[in-house]
């Protein structure tokens, strides 16, 4: 069996938990934050960098490998891992959330999508059975079923006619899937805002009995309380013994609120994203070092992390990189946000192995400046 989901601990106060989950490439300690490499990098970071700072899993993304540089190149590679020298476990996402964010939407059927490509303009169709195909060439240990992500909001009727045919485009990618020994399938269920279809899509694909699950269609501008809510009722219908991923969410309370309701896996661009912008996530909250504040400010960036980044630069000197535009600002605050991500992740399997991961949470947002 690919993907191998082992169950450590449950936490006495809430519904977070402690798991291993073993691959062909290595076994990832839960609840993990996975850092994005759409196009088979983590922008400016290095695969060494990205030991480093104990980054165990990465993501990278079927829509975008297919479209450039296409996944037979990947393949005549030798497969993802030995294209972007990366030894560890890799996930990828099946394509069906960036199709509906990226490409130019032509029109969505039962066959599947066809858009135009967000860099040439050229037409494309991605069907269930292709996406399941393109993730196979490229060779990472854990793919997703191709989805519909519905937008926010969308009204009952829309939700409960993209969840059904979501679950009918499950069933074609478990069909279709050929690596069953080296390749875990993901299920993804959907369901908007609405408890009862939140509720028919989990049966509908917990049904197809996947080694793990995804909660899609959230983190897509709904209310961070309301994104809580439909994890207060969603995790609970998904498998005790299989991993249980929330796609799309990266910010540090997001983190903890997720884990606290029962997430064991996470991915988000933003802590890259905002590092290109000169932010950094901090003990004490963001710092954003464009801001006249920090021009001779010669403290650390954070001075409660000891990155690389922390260690060996200023605030001063960060912000000259920024303003001057240089490369090397990009790569000193990406080190640092995925550093802080991973830490977090880190200290939250301690919380939840101390059984004080409430505590955790408390003192944890009265520093970034969050109301509990
Ligand atoms: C950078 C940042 C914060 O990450 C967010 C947010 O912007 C942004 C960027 O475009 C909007 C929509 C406005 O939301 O989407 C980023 C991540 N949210 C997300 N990624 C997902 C990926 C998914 N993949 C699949 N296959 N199925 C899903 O249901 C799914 C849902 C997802 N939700």
């Amino acid at each position: 069996m690919a993907i191998k989901y082992e169950l450590i601990k449950e936490c006495k106060q809430t519904g977070a938990r402690l798991g291993k989950i073993h691959t062909p490439h290595g076994t990832i300690e839960t609840p993990i934050f996975m850092p994005v490499g759409t196009q088979a990098t983590v922008k400016s970071m290095t695969p060494e960098e990205l030991k480093e700072i104990e980054s165990q899993i990465i993501l990278s993304n079927t829509y975008h490998l297919y479209l450039r540089p296409g996944h037979d190149l990947v393949e005549k590679a030798g497969g993802l891992h030995k294209f972007m020298n990366w030894d560890r476990p890799i996930l990828t996402d099946s394509g069906g959330f960036q199709v509906f964010s990226l490409g130019d939407l032509r029109k969505i059927s039962e066959e599947g999508v066809e858009f135009r490509s967000h860099i040439d303009g050229s037409k494309h169709f991605i069907s269930p059975e292709k996406a399941i195909e393109i993730q196979n060439s490229l060779g990472s240990d854990i793919i997703m079923a191709f989805d519909e992500c519905a937008p926010y909001p969308a009204d009952r009727e829309y939700v409960k006619n993209s969840l059904e045919r979501t679950t009918r485009w499950a069933k074609r990618c478990k069909k279709a899937h050929k690596n069953t020994d080296t390749q875990g399938l993901f299920g993804i269920i959907q369901g908007g805002i609405y408890k009862d279809m939140r509720e028919q899509s989990a049966k509908e694909i917990t049904e197809l009995d996947f080694p793990g699950y995804a909660v899609g269609g959230l983190s897509v501008g709904e209310p961070k309380p309301l994104m809580y809510e439909v994890l207060e009722y969603t995790t609970p219908l998904m498998p005790k013994n299989k991993p249980r991923y929330l796609m799309g969410v990266g910010s540090p309370d997001c983190l903890i609120e997720g884990v606290i309701r029962g997430i064991d896996m996470f991915d988000c661009v933003l802590p890259t994203r905002i590092a290109r912008n000169g932010t950094a996530m901090t003990s004490q909250g963001r710092v954003t070092i464009k801001q006249a504040r920090f021009y001779d400010d010669f403290t650390p960036l954070d001075p409660e992390c000891d990155c690389y980044t922390c260690r060996n630069y200023t605030k001063a000197y960060l912000r000259h990189l920024f303003k001057a535009n240089e490369i090397l600002s990009a790569r000193l605050f990406s080190y640092h946000n995925l550093y802080f991500l991973l830490k977090l992740m880190k200290n939250i399997r301690e919380a939840i192995k101390n059984d004080n991961l409430l505590d955790y949470r408390k003192e944890f947002f009265e520093k970034y400046g969050y109301e509990l």
